[in-house]
């Protein structure tokens, strides 16, 4: 059967998007996934999404991790599928879609390149010795450090992942050096198993992590480097909740094709 699908990403995050809303692709099994999101025996991606239609929404999400199982919520693969929609011509200037962890508003550029992401609210932020631990949509482990650049990000990364405390659900481990005037963060992805060049939801939960640790509250911007370039996120934090938290950043078309699978 042979499937169409685009090719985007988001500050270096990358994903397969396929237009399912005829349900012509039923064949979401692990091993396919895994499969095309292979960066050698396939196309390549981080993650695999399904744009699907739902009656009370403009869209459906429906993400897989490159290791073939659904995963949870995905920030950069979110916006990423905003552009899709749009270029589709399903949207305009404006979204509300449902994800896994619930209804999502969005606002693209005219262009359809950059992405403004609402994310869910927060309320709680556990700690794990010096880390912070927070579910925005999926969960993340964040630890503050110095030297980034050169540390063992996929050593590191991979040992707290597959710790006793987190290896049956996995968890999706970042780490943070703050450079006065934005974050710099690296970020081991469950489901990929691997350093990707971008996390969402990752960089979501270590800029509020962050604003909580340094007693920020108020409108909160935070500028944000990663391996694949620059995002943003701004949110309001009045000491208990973290509400209006938007994730913005790149969203690009990179290819479109064909694939038999
Ligand atoms: N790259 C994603 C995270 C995917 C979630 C996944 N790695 C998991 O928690 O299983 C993001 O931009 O938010």
């Amino acid at each position: 059967m042979k499937i169409h699908f685009s090719k985007y990403q988001g500050a270096g995050n990358d994903f397969i998007l396929i237009d399912n809303r005829d349900l012509s692709f039923k064949d979401t099994d692990k091993n396919t996934v895994f499969q095309l999101c292979h960066r050698r025996f396939g196309i390549g991606a981080d993650g695999l999404m399904l744009l699907q239609n739902h009656p009370d929404y403009d869209f459906e999400m429906l993400y897989f991790n490159a290791d073939g199982n659904l995963g949870s919520m995905c920030g950069n693969g979110g916006r990423c599928i905003v552009a899709f929609a749009k270029h589709l011509g399903i949207i305009n200037q404006e979204t509300d879609f449902l994800a896994v962890d619930g209804p999502h508003y969005a606002k693209i550029s005219e262009k359809g390149d950059w992405v403004d992401l609402q994310m869910i609210d927060i309320d709680t932020i556990n700690k794990d010795g010096e880390a912070f631990v927070l579910n925005t949509g999926s969960p993340h482990y964040v630890a503050q450090m110095n030297g980034l650049e050169d540390y063992d990000v996929f050593h590191h990364g991979k040992t707290i992942r597959n710790n006793d405390t987190y290896k049956k659900e996995g968890i999706n481990v970042n780490f943070v050096e703050d450079k006065g005037d934005h974050l710099f963060v690296r970020t081991f992805e469950r489901g990929v198993e691997d350093e990707t060049y971008a996390c969402g939801t990752g960089v979501t939960a270590v800029a509020l992590s962050m604003a909580q640790h340094k007693n920020q509250t108020g409108h909160i911007k935070t500028p944000v480097k990663v391996l694949g370039g620059d995002l943003s996120i701004e949110f309001d934090y009045d000491g208990k909740q973290f509400t209006h938290v938007f994730l913005c950043g790149p969203a690009q078309k990179v290819f479109e094709g064909e694939v038999t699978i």
